[in-house]
């Protein structure tokens, strides 16, 4: 067997660290793993259930002699953790991260990194409303893309070895500026989540007269709205660092339902089939 990485640390082993190690371990391309989360009881779940092979609640003994650290905690605590860690990290340990917002993390990180040391900004494009230890899965990344968010900063060789690792893990990687992965990403995952969060939201409290609406319910609406049963402190953090990008989404998607309201007002049938029309073509065409 060789090993791409020796010792491996990952903080925050919930359910996007987890399934990283578990990934790695099935490919077997790190030899140790070291676990650290502020949750004990998660942690010690994740050594059971051997996803880990040492565990440590301190961050700073968790990355002692790691020549890799991933950091999978909600996004706004990413550059504390960095910061926390920093004067721990040994020559050429190289810092990762599976945060959900990029360009923030990336500008604070790389400021925060020692010489001698290096940061990489990542992000897997999979996941599942699911958190903790015990929702990681080995295959959650096959087959999915991973996005690295270099800059004219970054050490290529350390950007080789991540990329090699999350290859390892089966996904399809590729690498972007950071601004820009905020952009797609405000559009294409972080609206849907407040669109989804707001409409249960909506449906919810409409629910005055007590007639239990919720419980009829249809495949359509479970389906769309499986995304609101997600972490509400992750998603909290994800608003709050991409808000601006989040914002314009948000006004898009006003001015795309106020048209949609505007042809129901007017009972313009035309409207609507060609709101619908277009609407579909774009659902179709996703491959
Ligand atoms: N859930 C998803 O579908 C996806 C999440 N992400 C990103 O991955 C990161 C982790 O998300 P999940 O794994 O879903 O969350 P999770 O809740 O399953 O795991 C996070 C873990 O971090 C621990 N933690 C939180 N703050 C900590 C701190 N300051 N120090 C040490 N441990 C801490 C928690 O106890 C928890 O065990 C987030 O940044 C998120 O934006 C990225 C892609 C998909
Ligand atoms: O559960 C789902 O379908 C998701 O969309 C998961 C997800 C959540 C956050 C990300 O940054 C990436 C993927």
């Amino acid at each position: 067997m060789s090993f791409i990485v020796e010792r491996l640390t990952i903080i925050g082993v919930g359910l996007i660290g987890g399934s990283f190690a578990r990934a790695l371990r099935q490919a077997g391309v790190v030899k140790t793993i070291i676990g650290v989360d502020r949750d004990i009881s998660n942690l010690k779940q994740a050594q059971s259930l051997g996803i880990v092979d040492e565990i440590s609640e301190n961050p700073c003994e968790g990355v002692r002699d790691a020549d890799v650290v991933f950091i999978s905690v909600p996004v706004c605590s990413i550059p504390a953790v960095v910061q926390q860690i920093a004067a721990s990290l040994g020559p050429g340990c190289i810092v990762t991260d599976g945060g959900s917002v990029k360009a923030g993390i990336v500008s604070c990180c790389e400021r925060l990194i020692p010489e001698g040391r290096h940061f990489v900004g990542g992000h897997p494009i999979a996941g599942t409303e699911y958190s903790g230890a015990a929702a990681s899965f080995a295959t959650l990344y096959k087959n999915k893309r991973c996005i690295l968010t270099p800059t004219t900063d970054t050490d290529p060789t350390a950007l080789a070895l991540i990329s090699h690792l999350w290859q390892s893990t089966g996904a399809d990687v590729c690498s972007m500026d950071a601004q820009r992965h905020d952009r797609i990403f405000a559009e294409i995952s972080h609206l849907p989540h407040m669109v989804a969060y707001s409409l249960v939201h909506a449906v919810g409290t409409a629910d005055a007269e007590g007639e239990d609406i919720l419980s009829y319910s249809a495949g359509g609406f479970r389906d769309f709205t499986r995304i609101a049963s997600s972490d509400p402190a992750m998603w909290r953090d994800i608003a709050i660092m991409n808000h601006t990008a989040l914002l314009a989404s948000i006004d898009g998607f006003s001015s795309s339902l106020a048209v949609l309201r505007a042809s129901i007002e007017q009972g313009d049938g035309e409207g609507l089939v060609d709101f619908f029309t277009k609407a579909k073509c774009f659902r179709d065409g996703i491959k």
